[in-house]
């Protein structure tokens, strides 16, 4: 039976979202269904499709589940996350400034600013291989991972979603569109991972490139720009404050180290909103 399905456009630094309400629709998703959604000719078009539900526990607001292009659900998502908390306030879900979420990857708070910036606490970043998950004998800043005949030096991190983090001399002329696939497939990765490719300007300044999981490479990655800045400063390049500067814009992300959360800090924006006959 077909039935009507109201949606938000919406993105994070030019990273694209179909933001769905799902506290007040009866929304039944299936892979299918998101891969049409997120498809840019057949569909609305996007990198990710967001959807918002009721929270199932007393300490969180609301629950916020993430499916890449591909039909994939994953466990978090950064730009998706400022989306989602300028989301709930616009539509009126909640007046709270400070907004408590549960995702696959673990429960996030997101800050809303006067100044329409968002900021996330991303939680404290996972190390270790088991937990990432990342094929290797034991935790380590940086790991040797080879593919076809070459030996490449990266970090591994977990945002509560595998990243896979590449120092690169020149972002521009990075490899992305080669390397990233086929890392994105590497055996020692067995649910996959996100390739960032990383130039270090400054301690305090870095550029990314990022091939997504699932998405392909996108014009940006919060996710991607909290793993980076972790392994860029487990590898001693960098201090507790980047600027991340994406194709599509910039982060700022904040990281103490070891057992502190990873901030992030950055823009969202609506850009329309629709209806769709499922
Ligand atoms: N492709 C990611 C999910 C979206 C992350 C990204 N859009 C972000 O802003 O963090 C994954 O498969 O883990």
């Amino acid at each position: 039976m077909k039935s009507m399905l109201r949606f938000t456009k919406m993105h994070g630094l030019g990273n694209d979202f179909v933001v769905i309400d799902g506290v007040r629709q009866d929304v039944q998703l299936d892979a299918e269904c998101v891969r049409r959604l997120a498809d840019r000719h057949f569909g609305v078009g996007c990198d990710q499709l967001l959807l918002v539900e009721p929270a199932r526990s007393a300490d969180t607001d609301f629950r916020y589940r993430i499916f890449n292009a591909d039909g994939g659900e994953v466990e978090q998502c950064g730009n998706g996350a400022r989306c989602f908390a300028r989301f709930v306030r616009d539509q009126g879900l909640t007046d709270k400034s400070a907004i408590r979420v549960e995702t696959a990857g673990g429960v996030i708070v997101l800050h809303v600013g006067d100044d329409g910036d968002v900021c996330v606490d991303m939680g404290v970043p996972q190390l270790e291989p088991a937990l990432i998950p990342f094929l290797a004998p034991q935790r380590a800043a940086a790991y040797t991972l080879e593919h076809d005949g070459v030996d490449y030096r990266i970090g591994a991190v977990s945002m509560g979603n595998p990243h896979c983090v590449l120092r690169v001399d020149a972002v521009d002329t990075a490899p992305v569109a080669t390397l990233g696939p086929a890392l994105e497939h590497h055996p020692r990765f067995p649910a996959r991972v996100n390739v960032g490719f990383m130039q270090v300007l400054a301690r305090d300044h870095i550029r990314l490139r990022v091939f997504e999981r699932g998405a392909g490479e996108t014009l940006a990655c919060g996710t991607g720009a909290c793993a980076a800045v972790v392994a860029g400063r487990l590898q001693g390049w960098l201090d507790a404050q980047v600027r991340v500067e994406l194709p599509g814009g910039t982060l700022r992300i904040d990281w103490a180290g070891e057992a502190s959360p990873v901030l992030m800090t950055g823009p969202a924006t609506r850009v329309f909103e629709g209806s769709i006959v499922l």
